[in-house]
Parts: C-alpha cells; sequence; structure tokens
C-alpha cells in the first residue's frame, strides 16, 4: 500500500458514508459498492457530509455495483442484518491482498468474514459516532467524537497501521490495539445499553441517564461478566464513566433509529450476542433478557 489507496466501501450509510466521504476528502480513491438507487445518486451527485465536526462538502467517490479490481482496503459498513446479502458484492476472488476491516456492531460478522476471505485478510474494527445516512449519498455526522479502534487479529499489522493512518489522516481518532476481542467488547459494553435501553424505553440517551440510571448499570454489569466469562476483562467504572460523562443528552443509537423507521433490528447482533456468551460462559443476564425480549416482538424480520 503507498499514501493514496485504493479504498472500497461496502454501504455508504451512516458510518460507510461518513468514511468513505472523509478519506475521499483527504486524497484517497473511494469506491463504494452500493446498490443502483446509492449509487446512481452517487455518480451524479457525489457523497454529501454535512458535519459540524468536519465541515460540510460534497466528495467525488466511485460507485460500482460490485468489487472488481482488488483494491488496498475494503471497509464494511453495512448493518448485521443485510450483511450476508451485502457480502455478494465483495466476491472473495477480487480482494487480491487487500484487507478487510469490518465496523459493525457486535461480536460474531468477524468470524463470518475471516470464513469468507481467510483471517489473514480480515482485521477488526470499531467506531464510536453518530452519523446517519438521511437520503442515498447524503450523510449527517451529529455526534462531538468519532473514535475509531483497531486490531489486526490474524491480519498484518503493517497492513492494519497503513489503514490506520490512512484513517487518522482523514480526521478520525484512531488507535491500533492488541486484542481484537478485547476491542469488539469494550464497544458492546457501551452500545448494548445504548441500543436496548433508549429503543425500548423510546427515549434519548439524557432521559436513561437521568431516569433509569439503575437500568444502565445492570446491562452493563451483565455484559462485564459475560465478557470476564469468555477471558476479557472490561472496566465497569470505565465503561459507566462514558456513558454518564461522554454521551450527549440526545444521542440516538442506530438501533433506535431503526426501530424508529421500522427497519430491522441488530438485536440478534447485539442483544443476543451478549444472551450467548451469557449462557457459554454460565453468568445471568435477566435485564438484557428481557429487554431483548421485548424489542423481539416489535423488531422488523429481516
Ligand atoms: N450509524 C451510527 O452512528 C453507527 C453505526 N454503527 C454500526 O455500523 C454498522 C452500519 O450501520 P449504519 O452505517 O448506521 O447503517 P446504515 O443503515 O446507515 O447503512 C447501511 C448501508 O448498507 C447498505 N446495504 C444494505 N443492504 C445492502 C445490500 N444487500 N447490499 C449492499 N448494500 C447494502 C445500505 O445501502 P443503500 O444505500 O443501498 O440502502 C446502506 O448504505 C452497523 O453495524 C451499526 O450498528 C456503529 C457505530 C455508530
Ligand atoms: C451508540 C452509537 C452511536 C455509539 O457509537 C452506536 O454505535 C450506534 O448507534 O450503533
Amino acid at each position: 500500500m503507498d499514501d493514496r489507496l485504493d479504498v472500497a466501501v461496502l454501504g455508504a450509510g451512516g458510518v460507510g458514508g461518513l468514511l468513505a466521504a472523509l478519506l475521499a476528502r483527504s486524497g484517497h480513491h473511494v469506491t463504494v459498492l452500493a446498490r443502483d438507487a446509492t449509487a446512481d445518486h452517487l455518480r451524479r451527485h457525489g457523497l454529501e457530509l454535512r458535519s459540524d465536526a468536519y465541515g460540510d462538502s460534497v466528495e467525488t467517490v466511485s460507485a460500482e455495483p460490485r468489487l472488481e479490481a482488488a483494491p488496498d482496503l475494503v471497509l464494511v459498513t453495512v448493518k448485521a442484518t443485510a450483511l450476508e446479502d451485502a457480502l455478494a458484492l465483495v466476491p472473495p476472488g477480487s480482494l487480491g491482498q487487500a484487507l478487510v476491516v469490518p465496523f459493525l456492531n457486535g461480536l460474531d460478522h468477524v468470524d463470518l468474514l475471516r470464513s469468507r476471505y481467510g483471517p489473514s485478510h480480515v482485521a477488526t474494527g470499531t467506531i464510536r459516532v453518530e452519523s446517519e445516512r438521511v437520503s442515498p449519498g447524503v450523510v449527517v455526522h451529529r455526534s462531538p467524537f468519532a473514535l475509531v479502534e483497531l486490531a489486526a487479529g490474524q491480519a498484518d499489522p503493517a497492513q492494519v497501521q497503513v489503514a490506520a493512518d490512512a484513517l487518522a489522516g482523514a480526521g478520525l481518532s484512531v488507535t491500533v490495539r492488541d486484542d481484537d476481542r478485547q476491542v469488539l467488547w469494550e464497544k458492546l459494553s457501551v452500545l448494548a445499553p445504548l441500543a436496548l435501553l433508549p429503543t425500548s424505553f423510546a427515549a434519548p440517551w439524557g432521559v436513561l441517564r437521568d431516569e433509569h440510571w439503575a437500568a444502565v448499570e445492570s446491562v452493563v454489569g451483565e455484559v462485564v461478566a459475560a465478557a470476564l466469562a469468555e477471558g476479557v476483562e472490561l472496566d465497569e467504572g470505565a465503561v459507566l464513566g462514558f456513558l454518564r460523562d461522554r454521551v450527549p443528552d440526545d444521542m440516538r443509537s442506530s438501533m433506535q433509529k431503526d426501530a424508529a423507521s421500522s427497519q430491522p433490528l441488530e438485536l440478534d447482533a447485539i442483544g443476543g450476542a451478549v444472551l450467548r456468551a451469557a449462557r457459554r460462559g454460565g453468568t445471568e443476564a435477566p435485564v438484557t433478557q428481557r429487554l431483548v425480549d421485548g424489542l423481539a416482538s416489535i423488531a422488523i424480520p429481516d
């Protein structure tokens, strides 16, 4: 890889659109792999980013219905509920030496990608950000933070560092970590309460923080116990501190937005992952279970 990368982005939604726009703005060649409506819009009008933190702009990106030529980097930024279908746009034979970095919430997608593309091609990524695709090719970034963590797993650490440098050069806060399971569980420990509670209560985060903090503590405690049983030690105080002090009152999780717009929920990828780990490890997760059961009754089947 040299300084200017060929980057393919599978899914120019909230996360993928933000990353695609920032990478294109900083000089990388970005190809969005997208279905017809989004691809047509991107070809005709470009990719529009609206962001207080990064400024507003319209970026030129390529748009293709599937990956044909091997890029340096493939970012996977679809919802877990669409992952299997969307991966048809990235045939394993077109990958060449590219590094694949997913930014999905949850745990299980990494193994799916490793089995499809080979463990040496797949790193682990997480992002803490609030970003929303308001219409095809138009992305609004709302959070004051956009924090990326990467871990190589069985991929080449040098390739992961190149990806990290590109993302940092594009303006994201990027940390490269050693332990991929730790990275995924740390994000899940923040995300599970942020997704499950406000979606269940149909309330913004500020209401949960002020009126239902005991439920937040319960979910975090259950995630921490499930992770520990899997050999991953989380800092419960740090998780609660982030939720209490850094999450804006009006922040809405992607699950909340999916529920509000009758889209399939990533319930299995987020709550289901915690419950499966709790079952494997013999830990208790009654509050998470109640939330998942309640949301399952409103979840739109994918
Ligand atoms: N949004 C956020 O703030 C955050 C989200 N996340 C996680 O990131 C992941 C992505 O979420 P988000 O960006 O919100 O998702 P969005 O729903 O905004 O975007 C998903 C994208 O996937 C595309 N897509 C869906 N189905 C297919 C398919 N079959 N083939 C090709 N493309 C497809 C959509 O394309 P099309 O344009 O054609 O509809 C859309 O652009 C999720 O796991 C989420 O939990 C993590 C942190 C923050
Ligand atoms: C809660 C949030 C915004 C934190 O990054 C998130 O990951 C999501 O909504 O999917």
